[in-house]
């Protein structure tokens, strides 16, 4: 890709994604310009990838034809209007933010401005992320590609209906919050049983990592693949009837639609 990509703000998810487009080769270190607005992070950011430092938002803005946001999303509204006109004519600004829409986005920017909605998650830190990309009416699909390949450079990403942004934040973008407290649960219980903590991280985070390939990988039901690891009157069955007993199935539902809720009532501001 020759085209110069910006980012404002670059903490998490923007080094995340700066990581992954410079690791793919999908862009050099001299395409790329960072904005924060403490300079030691940017002249740490320069130190660490060889990037463009920019004195300001308005300066990536003028720069960049790919702008990402990547500020916390109370300030994303403020911060990209504040800008509003630096952008070039043909730039794409690309917004990170949980729960700022593309009608938000649009007000921001002026809506002849072309604006890519996207939700990452932070798995991407670790080239495993899983992103969701909404385009507006006037993103081509040439700016599609070209976003999609970004995010596919530290992952997997696939383009989404706007309604859909909800579930995605549930199944996804906050996912592996709770992935982690399973994570932890497991180890907690080997380190009851006797095992040393990190031995037993190293174990259970394994075991959610190999399980996750299992199900993209072979395509089948995770019921099936559950039931391939039961054996009769094992020790394995044993531990299903405890968390069906528990309510494992509708305590993680519950969670998801609390999150799914909201994320919809932060969309409505
Ligand atoms: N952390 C997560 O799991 C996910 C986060 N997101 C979204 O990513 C965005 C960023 O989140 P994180 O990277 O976790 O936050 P972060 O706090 O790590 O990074 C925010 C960045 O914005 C910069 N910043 C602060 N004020 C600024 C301003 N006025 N102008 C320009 N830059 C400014 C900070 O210096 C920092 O570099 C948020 O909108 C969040 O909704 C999306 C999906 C997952
Ligand atoms: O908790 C949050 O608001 C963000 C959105 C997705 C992950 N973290």
């Amino acid at each position: 890709m020759e085209k110069k990509i910006g980012f404002i703000g670059c903490g998490n998810m923007g080094k995340a994604i700066l990581g992954g487009l410079l690791a793919s080769g999908q862009a050099r270190a001299d395409q790329i310009w960072v904005y924060t607005p403490t300079p030691e992070n940017v002249a740490e950011l320069q130190e660490e990838y060889g990037i463009n430092g920019a004195g300001s938002a308005q300066e990536v803005a003028q720069t960049a034809d790919i702008v990402f946001s990547a500020v916390k999303p109370n300030i994303t509204v403020k911060v990209l209007s504040d800008i509003a006109s630096s952008f070039n004519k043909e730039s794409l600004v690309v917004s990170i933010a949980a729960g700022v829409t593309l009608d938000q986005l649009a007000t921001a920017l002026g809506h002849d401005r072309k604006i890519i909605r996207t939700m990452p998650n932070t798995p991407s830190l670790v080239q495993a992320g899983m992103t969701s990309i909404t385009p507006n009416a006037l993103a081509t699909a040439d700016d599609i590609d070209a976003v999609l390949a970004i995010f596919r450079s530290f992952g997997e990403a696939e383009v989404v209906a706007e309604y859909l942004i909800h579930p995605v934040v549930g199944v996804s973008g906050s996912a592996p919050a709770y992935v982690f407290m399973f994570i932890e649960a497991m180890a907690d219980a080997a380190v009851l049983g006797g095992m040393p903590r990190a031995q037993a991280y190293k174990f259970a985070a394994q075991a959610v990592m190999g399980s996750a390939k299992m199900v993209l990988e072979t395509g089948k039901h995770p019921g099936e693949l559950k039931d391939m690891v039961c054996s009769p009157a094992g020790t394995t069955i044993e531990a299903v009837r405890v968390l069906e007993e528990r309510g494992l199935r509708s305590a993680v539902i519950e969670a998801m639609q609390a999150c799914m809720a909201k994320s919809e009532k932060l969309s409505k501001g």
